[in-house]
């Protein structure tokens, strides 16, 4: 597979006037490869946005190498414009214009055929929108539209930061099922989210940033594998005699009100024989796979963020959430 993005030792600190500068990278590694949907995943305030923006030369980056479909970014990116949309900062288009209307002009204005415009607006599911005006748009459909002005180009790479931002259910729905298709066209998409479900329900790869550095990097299933400690929930009759029984075999252990929580457990067959043979009849054993969210946790130490739809909104709305120590970076 070829690289589309390649990051390698980013760095970027900005100047603060009373307290020192503040280092949002420190030394960030990204590889995105034609094909992926590639989940860009960190806690709030962990660089995320600065390593796009420094991609795209909207900040300048202090050291580091990047590229872009094979070209040094961002100064020679113009020779790629035309292979990749990004959508970094909050779109802003003209209210009394149409959906369509906007597409149009942006159409022209790119030397684009007109007939994109309505392949653009079928794509992003705007296309019986296409004739209401902006002002009349929600904030999912705003944001639809700005995907489709980045689709006019037929891009091979879409770049989008934090796409869910400030939608609603449905809007995040949309916009799950838009990146899916653009992903079945072959469109290799980079999407950084702070909200882990959304990434493990369209992402297949994640690198994971924390502090300015990559934690974990890798297919999401292999990513997770990296995490799985072998641990099964038992439930049997007498918890404290089990937990004996298996710490006695080498296991770790922890007991809770019902339940027993066994760590290592390489053959759960092994597990039930050994208690079997004690008189200790299994009554359930499942296995507790690590999900993204307990990954992102272990790597992060943040506190993870709510769906934009829970109550109260996400946390760290000033802009960081508090960090664990730093992790040594998981590759998988
Ligand atoms: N222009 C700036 N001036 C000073 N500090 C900045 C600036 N831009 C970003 N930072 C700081 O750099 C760090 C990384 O911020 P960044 O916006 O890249 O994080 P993020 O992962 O995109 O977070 P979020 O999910 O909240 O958007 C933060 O500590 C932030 O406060």
């Amino acid at each position: 597979m070829s690289a589309v993005i390649e990051i390698e030792g980013l760095r970027k600190s900005f100047r603060r006037l009373r307290h020192g500068d503040r280092v949002a990278l420190d030394g960030f590694d990204l590889l995105v490869e034609a094909g992926q949907v590639h989940g860009f995943l960190g806690p709030n305030g962990s660089g995320k946005t600065t390593t796009l923006r420094a991609l795209l030369g909207l900040v300048r980056a202090d050291a580091g190498r990047m590229t872009v479909l094979g070209q040094p970014a961002p100064r020679l990116l113009r020779a790629v414009s035309n292979r990749f949309g990004a959508i970094v900062e909050s779109p802003q288009f003209f209210g009394n214009f149409t959906g369509r209307k906007t597409l149009q002009l942006l159409a022209t204005a790119g030397g684009v055929p007109a007939v994109r415009v309505d392949e653009a607006l079928e794509r992003v599911g705007l296309r019986d929108r296409g004739d209401d005006r902006v002002k009349a748009y929600s904030l999912g459909m705003k944001q639809r539209l700005a995907v489709a002005s980045a689709l006019l180009k037929q891009p091979e790479l879409l770049i989008l930061d934090e796409p869910a931002n400030g939608l609603d259910p449905a809007g995040i729905r949309e916009m799950r099922d838009m990146m899916r298709a653009l992903a079945a066209d072959g469109v290799t998409v980079l999407v950084s989210s702070h909200i882990l479900a959304e990434i493990e329900l369209i992402c297949d790869h994640v690198t994971i940033i924390s502090r300015g550095r990559r934690v974990a990097a890798g297919t999401v299933r292999a990513v997770l594998a990296g995490f799985d400690h072998g641990d099964y929930l038992v439930r049997v009759a007498e918890p404290a005699r089990a937990a004996e029984v298996v710490e006695a075999a080498g296991l770790r252990v922890v007991i809770h009100d019902d339940h027993l929580v066994v760590s290592g457990v390489d053959d759960p067959a092994r597990l039930s024989e050994l208690l079997g043979g004690h008189d200790l009849w299994v009554r359930e054993l499942t296995p507790l796979t690590p999900d993204l969210e307990s990954v992102f946790l272990e790597l992060t130490g943040a506190r993870v963020p709510r769906q934009v739809d829970d109550a109260g909104g996400p946390p760290g709305t000033d802009g960081h959430v508090e960090l664990g120590p730093t992790t040594p970076e998981v590759t998988a």
